[in-house]
């Protein structure tokens, strides 16, 4: 069953209710290999190697742990993850946006709100791209986007619908 996987806490900051879609993209360019000149943000200053309790996650603990990048390289790297991951977590609030807008749409005129046929297509296309690893974030996707309020909703998310 293409539904069982664990359920997935919703983080704090998705909203409850339908918010206007986040001002991305429709459709996301997935490049075939990252770009050589992506803007990165200033790096953060880089305390000195030792510092009692100033390294951070990226900051190398010694000279040997990291031999092939100099500090302020990894820094700014670890920007690009953190702005990657903003904006990974506003397509993710998007994407849960629009599924609540179709699933309370059919709720409300009492169809079920499950489409096994879809969400194969869908765990299809993260396989694709991913692999295995895709099929379990597909999974944890579309747990996390399901909509769960409204009235009648439950009800006709109980059924689904195959086509
Ligand atoms: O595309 C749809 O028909 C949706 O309802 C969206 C979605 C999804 O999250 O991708 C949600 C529930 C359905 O079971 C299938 C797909």
């Amino acid at each position: 069953m293409l539904t069982a996987s664990p359920v997935l806490t919703l983080p704090a900051r998705l909203p409850a209710a339908l918010p206007e879609p986040v001002p991305v993209p429709e459709s996301v360019p997935v490049p075939a290999a990252l770009p050589e000149s992506v803007p990165v943000p200033e790096p953060a200053p880089v305390p000195a190697v030792g510092a009692a309790s100033g390294t951070t996650c990226c900051t190398p603990r010694t000279a040997a742990a990291s031999p092939v990048r100099a500090p302020a390289d990894e820094e700014a790297l670890c920007h690009r993850v953190d702005a990657t991951d903003d904006q990974i977590i506003a397509l993710i609030v998007q994407r849960a946006a629009l599924v609540h807008e179709i699933q309370r749409n059919r709720a409300e005129a009492g169809r079920p709100t499950t489409r096994l046929a879809r969400e194969t297509q869908v765990i299809a296309r993260y396989r694709g791209s991913l692999g295995r690893a895709g099929v379990d974030l597909a999974l944890r996707l579309l747990n996390l986007c399901r909509y769960r309020g409204g009235r009648g909703s439950a009800e006709a998310s109980q059924a689904s619908c195959h086509s």
